[in-house]
């Protein structure tokens, strides 16, 4: 047989994040039993679903089993669920099909510290190779239900691996640890120890829906370790886990720490979840939920093929997870697992998808879900300032995705404001806050705050006091779009439209200032229209201005333009569009709008006049964060004026 044995290399992502884990980013090496307990436990569900429509494959006492060789200093995690072939267990262990991987692997070379670094790993879960965290050399069997032939993949976790056929093999996986010694100075324990072994399993792994046993060693081989005080004897293997989903108990009988293993169970995150939703629905279709939403974003939260997070079960067992039909894609971070009563064990997703009751569970978890993020904002408000900046965004997508939950994710929206350097405001406070007279909420969108902040489009709104909320998010370009309005006050952006604060109730919107008004229209009319004619290519408009104080110039757009942001996303998104013209809007009391007023009374034909209406538009555009369209251009004609100037 070892002439068929091949030594094979890692993928080269791989290496690197079996390097991270061989030098321990994670403190907390325990874990590296619930990833291997995990992976049984999903094998053992795996050839129960197969088993359904292929009952040549039925398993007898599907079970997994902890086995130590203190002589050998082995762990061994065996499963008799559904066993891989040899190619799966190249394409499953020797590389990582995780998309985002080489991102991740580079963000974490450049983390500050360890810390750091495993807060990164900790968002993306090592599974089968934290077994190098304990381990200096992992032996895998392995034979797929319903094939003859075994493999034998065995690996000291640096460049290579060796796989071999194997004759014999029972049905299933076996994972065999050759431990390194105890430290506990680097968090390593004494996994040989049955104590060790059986208070890892109660803490990560009790709610497994197998029985986890483990064979106990007779007493005379064991040495000085404190598994002799649990009187442990040679005999019938012991069942660690109580098997008790944790979803089916009530309420009161589950402790906080109980839900937060559970969740860091089904999630390998390593932190609390910071929200916890349980709930039972009786009646006509009965299910029981319990869901999580997390403290913290995986890195791969706005990758394209990102899942979601909810398992659906039926009675307790596991039929599939990244469940669509039961959390819509703007929810996908939350995690947990529902277990309807009443569905067939075959349940497709595409019967998912089109089933009336399940349409309703999912209405119903989301507006769970929502509720729950309310009330976290009302109850616990610094929890919730954080969960919505790390999913704020994702939250947002709801507002396009769902238009039955529009109003409820509005009451979620937090949103930086004009009103407050730091602190962010709700839509309903800055209601609260507006103007006598005012009904519409002001906001502009933009690609950091600082632009936004500084951009001419602002400074009437900050000169008359005027609140505006500052949307630096790219959804924020598309939902603004298609949300009219929030408890009955219309959206607005402050570069859209023709804006009049002059009407509003307390600004001097008295006969004199429109008269006065007009008849600067009729004065500047013949500039605009020449401006207009000039810079046609450009724009498709040149008007006097409400909205400046001072700058000269800003660019605006018409109520339903595409904003300069969003044109820019669907062009990136391969779109072909029309180019999209603006509206120049010129502040009449700019002394360079007045100079450049008299320069065209005094004759259109002055050469200068075609060029300062081009860096007029050209540093509009500077100023609100856009990409001029001839660079050399624009610093040719700049450098000229300035040259003139001197
Ligand atoms: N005991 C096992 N039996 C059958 N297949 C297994 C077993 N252990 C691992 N595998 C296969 O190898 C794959 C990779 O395992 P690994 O633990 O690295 O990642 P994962 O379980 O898919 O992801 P994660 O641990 O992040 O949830 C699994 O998806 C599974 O297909």
């Amino acid at each position: 047989m070892a002439s068929s044995t091949q030594t094979l290399e890692f993928q080269a992502e791989t290496r690197q994040l079996l390097q991270l884990v061989i030098h321990s980013i994670y403190s907390n090496k325990d874990i590296f039993l619930r990833e291997l307990i995990s992976n049984a436990s999903d094998a053992l569900d795996k050839l129960r679903l197969e088993s359904l429509t292929d009952s040549t494959l039925e398993a007898s006492d599907p079970h997994i089993v902890l086995e130590v060789d203190k002589g050998a200093r082995t762990l061994t995690v065996r499963d008799n669920g559904i066993g891989m072939t040899r190619d799966d267990v190249v394409d499953l262990i020797g590389t990582i099909a995780k998309s985002g991987t080489a991102g991740l692997l580079a963000k974490i070379k450049e983390a500050k510290d360890a810390e750091a670094a495993q807060h990164l790993i900790g968002q993306f879960g090592v599974g089968f190779y934290s077994a190098f965290m304990v381990a200096d050399k992992v032996t895998l069997h392995t034979r797929r239900a319903g094939t003859e032939e075994g493999t034998v993949w065995e690996s000291d976790g640096e460049g290579t691996y060796t796989i071999a056929p194997a004759d014999g093999l029972p049905v299933g996986t076996s994972v065999t640890l050759h431990l390194k010694a105890e430290d506990s100075e680097d968090g390593l324990g004494d996994y040989l120890a049955a104590w060790k072994i059986r208070q890892i399993v109660k803490q990560y792994s009790d709610f497994i829906r197998w029985p986890i046993r483990m064979a106990t060693e007779p007493v005379s081989t064991t040495t000085d370790d404190s598994a002799d005080a649990d009187g442990e004897a040679a005999g019938e293997p012991e069942t660690l886990n109580s098997m008790k989903a944790l979803w089916a108990r009530p309420r009161s009988e589950v402790t906080e720490a109980e839900y937060s293993e559970f969740y860091q169970q089904i999630s390998h995150d390593w932190q609390a979840p910071a929200e916890t939703v349980h709930m039972r629905a009786e009646g006509t279709f009965e299910y029981e939920a319990l869901l999580f939403i997390p403290a913290h974003a995986p890195f791969d939260l706005f990758s394209r093929d990102t899942k979601r997070g909810v398992q659906l079960y039926v009675k307790r067992v596991f039929i599939m997870d990244d469940c669509e039909a039961l959390m819509p894609n703007y929810l996908r971070f939350v995690k947990g697992v529902v277990d309807a009563h009443d569905l067939s064990l075959n349940v497709s997703r595409e019967i998912l998808q089109h089933d009336r009751q399940i349409t309703a569970v999912r209405r119903r978890l989301v507006k769970k879900v929502l509720g729950a993020l309310k009330d976290m904002r009302t109850k616990n408000g610094e929890t919730y300032a954080t969960v919505w900046e790390q999913f704020g965004r994702v939250l947002k997508e709801g507002l396009i995705e769902d238009r039955d939950s529009t109003d409820a994710l509005l009451e979620l929206v937090s949103s930086a404001s004009t009103n407050d350097a730091e602190k962010p405001t709700t839509l309903r406070e800055y209601v609260e806050r507006m103007k006598d007279g005012q009904d519409t909420i002001y906001y502009l969108t933009g690609e950091n705050r600082a632009m936004v902040e500084n951009s001419p489009h602002m400074e009437a709104f900050t000169a008359r006091g005027y609140e505006v909320l500052i949307l630096t998010d790219p959804v924020d370009e598309v939902w603004t779009d298609q949300i009219p309005a929030f408890d009955g006050h219309r959206f607005q952006s402050i570069a859209k439209g023709q804006v009049d604060l002059d009407n509003d109730a307390d600004a001097e919107g008295t006969d004199e200032a429109k008269a006065e008004k007009a008849q600067r229209e009729q004065d500047f009319a013949p500039l605009l229209t020449w401006l207009q004619t000039t810079l046609a290519e450009h724009v498709k408009q040149v008007r006097l201005s409400t909205r400046l104080t001072t700058s000269a110039a800003c660019l605006v757009g018409d109520a339903h333009d595409l904003t300069p942001t969003l044109e820019k996303m669907y062009r990136a998104m391969g779109q072909e569009l029309p180019p999209v013209k603006r509206i120049l809007e010129l502040n009449p009391t700019h002394p360079l709008v007045t100079a450049l007023h008299q320069t065209h009374q005094a004759g259109a034909d002055n050469p200068a006049l075609a060029d300062i209406a081009e860096l007029v538009h050209g540093s509009a555009l500077l100023a609100e964060g856009g990409d001029l369209p001839d660079p050399a251009r624009f610093t040719r004609l700049l450098t000229d004026r300035l040259t003139h100037a001197l």
